[in-house]
């Protein structure tokens, strides 16, 4: 799996501003192709900022996102819609759907403007909603879910897009210990079937047991990026995070787990 591989994401000096402020300077790395790259950063770092510029909700002033060689960000939106999906943060959905209308929109972009539904539709809305652990509430009005249950379905809507590449912010936010482990999960059966995964994620031991790559912002810039283990020091992040950083083992995996505390 490298940066060249079949899927990988090539993010190539993206700047955002809004206003005088630079949100997003020059940020450049590479996703590998059917890999799990994790954003890390403290808070107002621009991981959200970065993430929705990928993806082309936020305006990037300048910088490419190369997906296969071809500049996604060059792509009409529902083109682009039919290669990547965003799992944005606390989305809010004040629309009376029902989760399996809201995973069924994830479907339009493949679907003719004029033609109406597509049969084939149902079956990967109904598998969209089963993987991301929706099926038990997709008959209820996503505006009546709490806020994991409507994550669930928010991440069933992406799935539903088929995407090449998938970008999750904070996607175990809202979710209790057993659904942070199923997502994480789902992650691993994602990229396991070639999805490239890019996802901002605040808790370093799931970026370090998990992440294939990582890349650290802080203020907006890109510190370090790399294979997690090489890059994810205890050094790099008590500079980055401003903590003392240690390296064990979780007991129950033999994962690495993070300990910090004061400096
Ligand atoms: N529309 C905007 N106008 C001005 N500043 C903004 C705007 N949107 C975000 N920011 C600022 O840009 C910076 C990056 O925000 P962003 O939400 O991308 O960070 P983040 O790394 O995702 O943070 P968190 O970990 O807290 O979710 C923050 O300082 C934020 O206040």
């Amino acid at each position: 799996m490298t940066a060249a591989s079949p899927g990988a994401v090539e993010v190539r000096a993206v700047t955002v501003r809004s206003g005088a402020a630079t949100l997003v300077d020059q940020v450049a790395f590479d996703a590998p192709g059917g890999g799990f790259t994790a954003l890390v950063g403290p808070n107002g770092a621009g991981k959200s900022t970065l993430l929705r510029a990928i993806a082309g909700i936020e305006h990037a002033a300048s910088g490419m996102v190369l997906l296969d060689g071809e500049d996604l960000l060059a792509l009409p939106r529902r083109a682009r819609a039919r290669m990547l999906a965003l799992v944005e943060q606390d989305s809010s959905t004040e629309l009376p759907l029902t989760g399996r209308e809201v995973a069924r929109l994830g479907r339009t972009p493949h679907e003719s403007i004029v033609g109406g539904g597509d049969p084939a539709s149902d079956a990967v809305v109904e598998e969209a909603l089963a993987l991301a652990g929706a099926g038990d509430f997709a008959g209820r009005d996503v505006t009546t879910l709490s806020g994991g249950e409507r994550q669930r379905v928010l991440l069933a809507r992406a799935l539903a897009q088929q995407p090449r590449v998938l970008l999750l912010d904070e996607p175990t936010n809202h979710l209790d210990l057993a659904a942070q482990l199923d997502v994480v999960r789902l992650v691993g059966g994602l990229t396991a079937r070639g999805v490239t995964v890019i996802a901002a994620v605040h808790d370093l031991s799931i970026a370090a047991a998990h992440a294939d790559a990582v890349v650290v912002l802080a203020g907006g810039r890109v510190v370090a990026a790399g294979p997690t283990e090489a890059t994810l020091t205890p050094e790099l992040i008590g500079g980055v995070f401003q903590v003392a950083a240690s390296w064990t083992r979780n007991p129950l995996t033999g994962r690495p787990l993070l300990a910090v505390g004061p400096l």
